[in-house]
């Protein structure tokens, strides 16, 4: 791949054209994402889990059986891709087959990834493990009815979480393109377990895991004028730091293993 067709540094962000593909630039945007993770839980934490507006369908349109927040996100998805939000390679949306085109010119993203493991996309996945497992840990029960600023809250969790969990494909590749001998036995095998163990740094993922429960203690703090010993917190950070060991990091991991099963197609 010819990297020097690479023409822009100043982002932080590989899709949008990183100079020097190395871990450590990428792993630089993982950090910066969990900035958005975090802040994405704290606002949602706001509503209480509102359960109705993913669960039930809502629509008095007898042809749509979707939930509220199901169909707020495809319609969603439908206008973001015709500004050109999916031909960026970080992106991946959760519900379009056929993505629209953008109805403006889109910049060139250069060509990172390679083609045939492209298509990588756990997104059902993650859409599940939200709603049935992340959601109830770190909002409070209960039904307030605001269903649409809800749902535009979980479009942005859901959103951020992708992308992170997604960037395993980058991360991937970046793997594979430093030691491609350690990886083509494996990836010739099939076999996931290797190629999950030669991915893996698990100290690494404890820093992770430390400083996002950091970053909510720090970012999620009530402020209080009166100072006082106790600390309250929008978002448990010892949640935090669970939903990134227990579903972040595994997913993280499954699309770098997905990805590398199809680099050598
Ligand atoms: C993303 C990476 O791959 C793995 C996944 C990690 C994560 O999801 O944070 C951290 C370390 C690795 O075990 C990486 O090496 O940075």
């Amino acid at each position: 791949m010819d990297m020097s067709k690479v023409v822009e540094s100043d982002s932080s962000s590989v899709g949008s054209g990183v100079l020097q593909l190395s871990l450590d630039s990428i792993r630089e945007s993982l950090i910066r994402q969990e900035d958005t993770i975090v802040f994405s839980l704290i606002e949602r934490a706001k509503f209480p889990l509102n359960s109705p507006a993913f669960e039930e369908s809502h629509s008095l349109d007898s042809e749509n059986s979707s939930s509220l927040t199901e169909f707020f996100i495809r319609e969603i998805e439908i206008l973001q891709a015709k500004v050109g939000r999916y031909e960026n390679p970080e992106e991946n949306p959760f519900f379009l087959d056929n993505i629209p085109h953008s109805v403006f010119p889109t910049r060139k993203y250069p060509p990172v990834l390679y083609t045939k493991a492209l298509s990588v996309n756990i997104n059902k996945r993650i859409w599940d493990v939200y709603f049935k497992e992340l959601l109830p840990l770190f909002v409070k029960p209960g039904d307030d009815g605001n269903y649409p600023l809800t749902a535009a809250s979980d479009f942005a969790c859901l959103q951020a979480l992708s992308r992170r969990i997604h960037y395993g494909k980058f991360v991937a590749e970046v793997k594979y393109r430093d030691a491609p001998q350690d990886y083509e036995p494996a990836i010739r095998a099939q076999d996931k377990e290797a190629l999950m163990k030669l991915l893996t740094f698990e100290k690494v993922e404890e820093m992770v895991k430390k400083r996002v429960q950091k970053k909510a203690e720090t970012f999620g703090q009530e402020v209080k004028c009166i100072t006082g010993d106790e600390k309250n917190y929008k978002v448990d950070p010892l949640v935090v730091s669970r939903i990134y060991g227990e579903w972040l990091i595994p997913l993280t991991k499954l699309v770098e293993v997905e990805y590398l099963l199809r680099r050598l197609d």
